[in-house]
């Protein structure tokens, strides 16, 4: 199976502009996409990264294609999904909690008969789609919005069998500073590690937990 972690490379996550500068923004985002391409390795996966930019592979796990398209995430992923020839797993790079485990029980998701589901859907909190199987060469994604109610239509409409697989691991996906919280209480990877160091905190003072920056 072949596998793609799309990634933003140029001014990424700007939804954590208000906690990250653009340098910290930048390298954060490169630790959190580190970590998703490991987890894929150790599950047995040969990702390749899907940049809008060219990266510095020497930062990266040895032997990781990159494959630089500037198009908006959805066009960049359809025109892979359009060329591939066997069935192609999507990551997001926003996913530390990710594990080998969580990965592998998405690509043996089964639909009622026990075969492969066409389409096997790990959702994100929120209605996004933060890992995807896609074996129905007639499939097309549509990212952004509530995403996973717009893939599971998508599956239906070209007749294509659906899973989802329900994993708050894959779940996680890290857009907004409370996110934060998930990483500094289940995390302990290099997200977890970057986020210690830059000085970010849980803050349950006010009886809720929150996060704060030292
Ligand atoms: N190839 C490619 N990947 C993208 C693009 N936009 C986002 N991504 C990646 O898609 C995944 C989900 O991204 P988002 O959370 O929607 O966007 P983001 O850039 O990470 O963060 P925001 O700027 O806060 O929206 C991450 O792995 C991003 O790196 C794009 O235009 N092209
Ligand atoms: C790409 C997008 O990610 P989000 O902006 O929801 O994190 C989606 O999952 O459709």
């Amino acid at each position: 199976m072949r596998s793609i972690v799309p990634f933003a490379a140029t001014e990424p996550k700007s939804r954590l502009d208000s906690v990250l500068t653009t340098d910290e923004r930048a390298a954060f985002a490169r630790v959190m996409l580190r970590s998703v391409l490991s987890t894929l390795r150790d599950a047995g996966h040969k990702p390749t990264v899907l940049a809008t930019a060219p990266l510095d592979e020497t930062t990266l796990p040895a032997e990781t294609p990159v494959v630089v398209d500037d198009q908006p995430l959805t066009a960049a992923v359809n025109d892979q999904l359009a060329a591939a020839e066997s069935p192609t797993l999507i990551v997001m790079a926003d996913l530390p909690l990710a594990t080998p485990d969580t990965i592998g029980r998405l690509t043996a998701a089964s639909d009622d008969a026990g075969d492969d589901a066409d389409i096997a859907i790990a959702p994100g909190l929120g209605g996004g789609t933060n890992a995807l199987v896609v074996r129905d060469p007639a499939f097309r994604v549509d990212y952004h919005g509530a995403s996973y109610l717009d893939h599971r239509a998508a599956a239906v409409d070209c007749g294509a069998t659906v899973q989802t697989v329900d994993s708050r691991q894959l779940a996680t996906d890290i857009d907004e500073p409370s996110d934060f919280a998930e990483v500094l209480i289940h995390g302990d990877g290099a997200a977890r590690v970057w986020l210690d160091d830059a000085g970010f905190e849980l803050d349950t003072s006010g009886g809720r937990v929150g996060v704060r920056r030292r």
